[in-house]
């Protein structure tokens, strides 16, 4: 950790001093936290926490460093990074970097130092808001101005951002199960874990429509992940709408799941502050069991909304709050999470959901 003053402001006034960690520079965003003990490079790399500052609740951050293949996406999608101890010292054997070359060299500007426990104490009382964090200046109605020019992330549609530019295929071209993915900012051990199963893939760009995802004659459709508010995806709502009427198996993780419920009619909300962490108990109402899951949302769907729904049947539930964690239409194979299945970093309790995704396509398929 260098010795260079850093400043995080938040949107209400709130001024926190530390030290600067990686890039000198500012950054400025929406403030989350994770309460993971594990896995911060698979959390920074997921392509979900695009536009966001995060907050990282364990004490030490970087003391195993940074490997190039522990990664959800191609580079480093968090705006900045909140720590109390971030660590450039590292003790993994096959570690290629330490955290804060690895953030220097993707450009992250980080803030050591803050007493993270108070400032989540703080953020989980007053909700989710933007913030700005930076090392390169302390003059702090400067950076009052520019905080007021970064938008809110409730209206922001950020697929855009991290959607794949070009198609792309993945598994066994001879596979009979052939699943179309929609990727809205797919984490690399959702796909990883498709074609574990035996899936051929192809993986189409935000936008796409109906008609070029049938050209690829699926069995099978994905809804993944991504960063932003879903109710400002009109174009992939109305896709979703469409792909339903297929008849065919589709899952939904997070953002997928967030859009299927639009594509319902159910509408999503911008929670309080957010569920990000490796812990969160989930019920499944079908089976009674519960399982520890990994999750990472600041939307959420309506749970009056989804319970009268006739058409819809919620099948998970959150233990904290009880929020809506998975439904499932009542009479078409189709199903979603809100929460991360693949559970990169975190427990895999909820893996059986993809075994349930293909098996649901072999079935369909007889
Ligand atoms: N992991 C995700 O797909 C996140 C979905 C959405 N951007 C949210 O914050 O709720």
């Amino acid at each position: 950790m260098s010795a260079t003053p850093a400043i995080l402001l938040l949107a209400d006034g709130h001024v926190l001093h530390g030290k600067s960690f990686g890039k000198i520079g500012t950054a400025a965003g929406e403030i989350c936290f994770n309460t993971g003990m594990t896995g911060y490079q698979e959390v920074f790399t997921d392509p979900s926490y695009y536009g966001q500052i995060l907050i990282m609740n364990n004490v030490h951050i970087g003391n195993y460093g940074t490997k190039n293949t522990d990664v959800e996406s191609s580079s480093v999608k968090i705006k900045g990074l909140i720590g109390r101890n971030l660590e450039d010292k590292y003790s993994r054997m096959q570690a290629d970097d330490s955290l804060e070359d690895y953030l220097i060299k993707n450009d992250i500007v980080s803030i050591a130092d803050i007493d993270t426990r108070a400032l989540v104490t703080y953020i989980r009382n007053k909700g989710a808001m933007n913030c700005i964090i930076s090392s390169e200046t302390t003059d702090i109605e400067a950076l009052k101005a520019k905080l007021a020019e970064v938008p809110e992330m409730e209206g922001l549609d950020l697929a855009d951002a991290v959607t794949t530019r070009e198609e792309y295929e993945l598994g066994n071209p001879t596979s009979p199960i052939k699943i179309a993915v929609l990727d809205f900012g797919i984490k690399v051990n959702i796909l990883k874990n498709l074609t574990n199963r035996g899936a051929h893939l192809r993986v189409h760009p935000a936008h796409t429509p109906l008609k070029r995802l049938k050209e690829f004659s699926p069995n099978g459709y994905f809804l993944s992940n991504g960063p932003g508010d879903p109710a400002a995806m009109p174009y992939a709502i109305e896709t979703v709408k469409a792909i339903i009427q297929e008849g065919l198996p589709v899952f939904g993780i997070c953002l997928g799941h967030q859009l299927l419920a639009l594509a319902n009619g159910v509408p999503t909300y911008k929670m309080h502050h957010g569920h990000r962490g490796l812990n969160h108990p989930v019920k499944n109402k079908i089976t009674g069991l519960s399982e520890i899951s990994t999750q990472n949302h600041g939307f959420a769907v309506d749970a009056d909304k989804i319970n009268e729904h006739k058409d819809l049947e919620v099948t998970h539930v959150n233990l904290n709050d009880e929020s809506i964690e998975g439904f499932r239409m009542v009479n078409k194979p189709v199903f979603s999470v809100q929460y991360h299945p693949e559970a990169t970093p975190g427990p895999h309790d909820s893996r059986y959901l993809f075994d349930d995704f293909i098996n649901a396509i072999k079935e369909n398929s007889k």
